[in-house]
């Protein structure tokens, strides 16, 4: 029996047009729309790539926004004075700083100068610890996305056994935080990482395989539990030019009951959760200016939060 191929994208799509909707509602009732700004340092090729998918996915959902392109040596205070700018224009809602910066920088200092309330991609301290503790504000938006297409699939987490291959700050670690947390995933939650002296043995133990390692094609079917839930985090441009993920499509699909192709699984989700979490940081904008009114009004039009 072959899994079945869990399609992000079509979730993806789905997410988007709902967005979409309450966008349309926002910018009609409040008079402008949620806006998502973006900046990449540099021509990172594979960043080139995902700053253009946000761009078209951000457009189609009527969101407005600006990619600010800098020169690879931009300087740090030069790029610590644009998320500043950002920081204070009103009409910025959300602030995305493309990983990875050029190795001059200092990423974490930047991550940190983003104010918190902007921070749709969920990396500063203080959405991290919020987290940690159970009272998410931004999630990052690939683990946020993960937890989205379990649910839109009907697979459950609680009380089952999941094991998360990576502990990054990205993926890994507020993965796993979401899969154990009480009320969300209520999960049985293991993390392996590069001191973990055989990360097979333990993710077979997985009812729920989450695989963001950054290794190419390296976790097959030998790695699986069969009957288990398998998601590929991971993203690669192979030789030939096919992008590949972390795992080996064909043979962990052998033993899965479902599985995410890459690409088509998780990047299309993240992408969406970036939208959602824009959309979330324009309405929090709006109640902390005091527009109640406004609120009510896109609440009784069915713009609630999600
Ligand atoms: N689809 C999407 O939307 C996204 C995809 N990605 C992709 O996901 C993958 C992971 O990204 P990211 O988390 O940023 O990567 P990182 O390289 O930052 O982290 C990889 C993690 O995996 C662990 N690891 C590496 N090798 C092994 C191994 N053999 N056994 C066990 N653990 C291992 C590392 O351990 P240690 O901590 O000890 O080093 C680390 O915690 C990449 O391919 C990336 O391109 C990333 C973000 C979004
Ligand atoms: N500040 C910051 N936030 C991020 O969220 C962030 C980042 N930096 N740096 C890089 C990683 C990676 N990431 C992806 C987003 C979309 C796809 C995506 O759209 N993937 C498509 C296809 C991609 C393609 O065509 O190459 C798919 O899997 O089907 C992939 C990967 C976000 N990241
Ligand atoms: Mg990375």
């Amino acid at each position: 029996m072959m899994a079945r191929v869990i399609d992000g994208k079509t979730h993806a799509a789905r997410e988007r047009a709902e967005l979409a909707q309450k966008v349309a509602t926002f910018r009609r009732v409040v008079g402008y729309a949620p806006r998502l700004d973006v900046v990449l340092v540099g021509d990172h090729p594979a960043s080139a790539v995902y700053v253009r998918n946000k761009e078209k996915a951000r457009e189609q959902a009527g969101m407005e926004g600006r990619v600010h392109r800098l020169p690879a040596e931009t300087a740090q205070h030069e790029l610590a004075a644009l998320v500043a700018d950002l920081n204070h224009d009103p009409n910025v809602h959300g602030i995305l700083v493309q990983l990875p910066l050029p190795a001059h920088l200092d990423a974490q200092a930047i991550l940190e100068a983003i104010d918190p309330r902007k921070d749709v991609d969920g990396f500063h301290p203080e959405n991290v610890g919020l987290l940690a503790l159970g009272r998410p504000r931004f999630v990052p938006c690939t683990p946020l996305g993960v937890m989205r297409l379990l649910k839109a699939e009907g697979i459950a987490t609680t009380g089952r056994e999941a094991v998360v291959l990576g502990r990054s700050a990205i993926v890994g670690l507020p993965m796993s935080l979401l899969l154990a947390a009480r009320g969300t995933g209520d999960a049985t939650t293991t993390i392996c990482h590069t001191a973990t002296p055989d990360p097979r043995a333990v993710a077979r133990r997985a009812d729920l395989l989450i695989v963001a390692m950054g290794r190419a094609e390296t976790v097959d079917a030998d790695w699986i539990k069969p009957g288990a839930v398998v998601i590929d985090v991971g993203i690669h441009k192979r030789d030939d030019g096919r992008l590949v993920g972390d795992v080996v499509f064909e043979s962990a699909a052998r033993v899965a009951t479902a599985i995410t192709p890459v690409p088509g699984g998780v990047g299309p989700m993240t992408i969406a959760m970036l939208l959602n979490n824009t959309y979330e940081a324009a309405r929090a904008a709006l109640a902390h200016s005091g527009g109640v009114g406004l609120l009510a009004s896109l609440s009784e039009e069915g713009c609630v939060s999600t």
